[in-house]
């Protein structure tokens, strides 16, 4: 049944229009903080939605890839105008819907901006190079054109940044794009598709299709029709859409999981490394992929390091995003918030010492509040070393040298981001070298990433294609190949 508040009711937008879905169901997306909570309903759609989402964006993308790069550019650009003015309503919505704290929100949706404006100006950018050929009378270039309709599926720990690094890279280059946003954050994402529809994008161009995963995600990773399929979230799920898309020929990217090490020399500045570990590890309440789960520190440093970091986590306050004095807010979902005090349970079990936190925080209304969790005497075997919590837990690992650091480091399935803080430039360099991850950060936390670098894992973490700066370009094109005899 649709709800009968249309305010909170929010529809697919296909072919420019905002339509209900043919199953008449929707899904309810409620607030972490609080959830009696209805932050709204999203539609949950069917996969004849999908049909008429995807042959929307095929015939738009005709006309699409059409214009010039500047004129698809200038659409760009109004969107990042219409999404800097409705700032403050779509990062309160996002802290409502999933429980960042509003600054957190705030700057996240500024960001999404930047992602904008960055790709707006993509479209005045080469597209291709002139080669010399072996036939001198001849002219040969490569001209990169765009797939045609791209699927894009997200998670709800960035509902806006994520869709729209995969989104703005799409559109400019000239394909049309139907996003499927994760369940639990749609209705900040159906703000964020509001800004292009305001914007002035041609109809069909970009397609919104909420619903459950296994529906609308897993029918644009088999339909023949999507060309390419990008994705952010689980290594399950994100290895069944590659397997998927693979098996009929189409193009796919993956974003997953992250065991991210900070690793602590005896020679680093140990507020910052302290600042790190807490900034990296437990901001977001620990959901980033790029979270640093792993702090491995040396032994001369170790105690100093435990010491003063349990000092300052015990500044941190929890509480919800929306009030000024949180720091931290609730896990996002009620999944999210069992399966961080699952892997409680199982690091106490295997043996490692709970040394801060470990209990859900009282609260009047419900939310899904946990202390920070500090485990201490963590072994490289444990689950809670290896695993991806995807909570605020830091599991601390002692070791002797530099390089039995870097080697534990890597002794995990992920190789997303990993930082060292160290002042002593041999190790940085054998850690610039031999860490295996696909952002490796000096002296700053492992979460953190600029929108015109390219971005993506090593191993496990990712299909080894990179988000991100111009190495969007190497996914949302392909090229075209010209030989030129007059
Ligand atoms: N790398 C990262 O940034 C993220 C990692 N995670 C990890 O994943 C865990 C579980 O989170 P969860 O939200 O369930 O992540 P999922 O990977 O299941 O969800 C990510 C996206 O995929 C969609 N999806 C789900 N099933 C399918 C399917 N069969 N085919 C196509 N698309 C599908 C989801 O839709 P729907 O929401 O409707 O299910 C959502 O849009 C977390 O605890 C964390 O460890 C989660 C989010 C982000
Ligand atoms: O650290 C960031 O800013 C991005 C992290 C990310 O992509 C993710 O958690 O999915």
């Amino acid at each position: 049944m649709q709800p009968t508040t249309q305010t909170q009711n929010f529809l697919n937008f296909i072919n420019g229009k905002w339509s209900q879905s043919d199953s008449s169901e929707v899904i309810e997306s409620t607030n972490p903080a609080n959830p009696a909570e209805t932050v709204g309903y999203v539609q949950s759609s069917t996969k004849q939605d999908l049909e008429q989402a995807v042959e929307s964006s095929k015939n738009a993308q005709k006309k699409w890839k059409k214009l010039s790069g500047a004129e698809r550019g200038n659409l760009l650009f109004k969107a990042a105008e219409v999404l800097e003015n409705n700032i403050e309503d779509i990062a309160e919505t996002m802290t409502r819907e999933m429980g960042k704290t509003l600054p957190e929100a705030k700057g996240e949706t500024n960001r999404g901006v930047a992602i904008l404006r960055y790709y707006a100006g993509e479209g005045m950018r080469s597209e291709g190079d002139v080669i010399p050929s072996t036939d001198s009378s001849a002219l040969m270039f490569s001209k990169r054109v765009p797939l045609g309709v791209v699927g894009v599926i997200t998670p709800w720990n960035f509902p806006v940044a994520i869709p729209l690094w995969k989104m703005a890279p799409a559109l400019i280059y000239g394909n049309a794009v139907i996003l499927k946003p994760a369940s639990e954050a749609a209705v900040t994402a159906a703000k964020v598709i509001e800004c292009f529809e305001k914007a002035g994008l041609p109809e069909g161009v970009v397609n919104f299709v909420t619903g459950k995963g296994s529906v609308i995600g897993q029918g644009l990773a088999e339909h023949k029709d999507v060309t390419a399929v990008t994705f952010t979230g689980s290594n399950a799920t994100g290895n069944h859409i590659g397997q998927t898309v693979a098996a009929r020929g189409g193009k796919y990217q993956l974003e997953m999981g992250g065991k991210n090490p900070l690793i602590v020399a005896d020679d680093c500045d140990l507020d910052l490394a302290v600042d790190a570990a807490i900034s990296g590890g437990l901001k977001s309440t620990g959901q980033k992929c790029t979270c640093s789960s792993r702090v491995i520190v040396q032994e001369g440093i170790y105690d100093q390091f435990k010491q003063k970091l349990l000092e300052k986590v015990n500044e941190i306050t929890v509480g919800d995003g929306l009030k000024e004095q949180s720091w931290m807010g609730p896990c996002a979902t009620k999944s999210q918030y069992e399966n961080v005090q699952k892997y409680i349970e199982i690091g106490q079990k295997e043996g490692a010492k709970l040394i801060y936190g470990g209990s859900p925080v009282d609260n009047d209304t419900n939310g899904y509040y946990l202390e920070p969790t500090i485990f201490d005497q963590v072994e490289t075997s444990m689950a809670i070393a290896q695993e991806e919590i995807f909570g605020p837990v830091l599991a601390l690992m002692k070791v002797r040298t530099v390089e039995e650091a870097i080697e534990l480091a890597n002794d995990v399935e992920f190789g997303l981001s990993a930082s060292i803080f160290s002042k002593n430039i041999d190790h940085i360099l054998s850690f610039i070298d031999d860490i295996e991850a696909g952002l490796v950060r000096i002296n700053s936390e492992t979460a953190g990433v600029e929108l015109q670098a390219p971005f993506g894992g090593m191993k496990a973490s990712s299909s080894y294609s990179r988000e991100q700066g111009e190495a969007a370009k190497e996914f949302f094109t392909t090229y075209k190949t010209v030989f030129l005899k007059g």
